[in-house]
């Protein structure tokens, strides 16, 4: 994936301020940045729901929310409110019918614990086990590449461990993953290469061993490189 240049402003200073990365193909890319400083509103550029008022973005070569990118890239938001009354199973029996070649649906939500939730309703679903449902439903269409908002925000240990462990066979089985995340040993476990973004600016990229050279932890990176959004 490519962005380059990606300019947006809803009319208070611009969220997205000439904001260029690129995430390797079958690499886990990590997209940090404190609170507001932009990164779901770029992952909505990359999926087509939101539209930049400059720059270029390429998902897999294609330009976001066109068909041929929509059939391979997934999309785990932060939350979402549209499924509410729906069950897990009913709506990623819906999504899997939505591809051509989906995953086995039964073995993804056993994976995922959401097999014995398959009476309850999304909003009764706790935090954490809309998440896991969320994921889901951004794994199911097979995508080549993934975007997770936030991934393990609201997981308990078991369920970000299990997490970790699908996106690691993922990132093995060569899918391209961008996740956000505040979690910095996340991050550091995860991620091939971090982009730390701030006010809408890429401030700092790398590996984490380049980040973390001159011996500072990727907390301490991510301090100096970025504003506080309190305080
Ligand atoms: N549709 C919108 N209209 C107006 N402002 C918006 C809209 N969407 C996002 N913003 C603003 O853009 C800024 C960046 O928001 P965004 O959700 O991208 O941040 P973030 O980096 O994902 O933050 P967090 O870590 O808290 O999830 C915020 O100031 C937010 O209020």
């Amino acid at each position: 994936m490519q962005v380059t240049g990606l300019r947006l402003d809803f009319g208070r200073g611009p969220v997205l301020d000439d904001l260029t990365l690129t995430a390797e193909r079958g690499a886990l890319t990590g997209v940090l940045g404190p609170n507001g400083a932009g990164k779901t509103t770029l992952l909505r550029c990359c999926n087509g729901l939101l539209r930049a008022d400059r720059g270029d973005i390429r998902v897999l070569g294609e330009r976001p929310g066109t068909a041929a990118a929509a059939a391979r890239v997934g999309m785990m938001p932060q939350s979402t409110g549209a499924w509410s009354g729906i069950r897990p199973l009913e709506l990623l029996r819906y999504l899997a019918s939505l591809y051509a070649h989906p995953l086995d649906v039964d073995a993804l939500a056993e994976r995922l614990g959401l097999h014995r939730l398959s009476r309850t309703p999304y909003r009764r679903l706790s935090g954490g086990q809309q998440q896991a449902v969320n994921l889901a439903g951004a794994l199911v269409g097979r995508p080549e590449l993934v975007f997770l908002d936030e991934p393990t925000a609201g997981m308990d240990p078991h369920a970000r461990r299990a997490t970790w462990e699908l996106l690691g066979e993922l990132r093995t089985a060569g899918v391209s993953i961008v996740l956000t995340t505040h979690a910095m040993e996340e991050a550091a476990e995860l991620s091939d290469r971090i982009h730390i973004v701030d006010r809408g600016r890429v401030a700092v990229s790398g590996t984490v061993a380049q980040l973390t050279a001159d011996g500072s932890s990727l907390e301490q990176v991510f301090l100096a490189n970025t504003h506080a959004s309190i305080g």
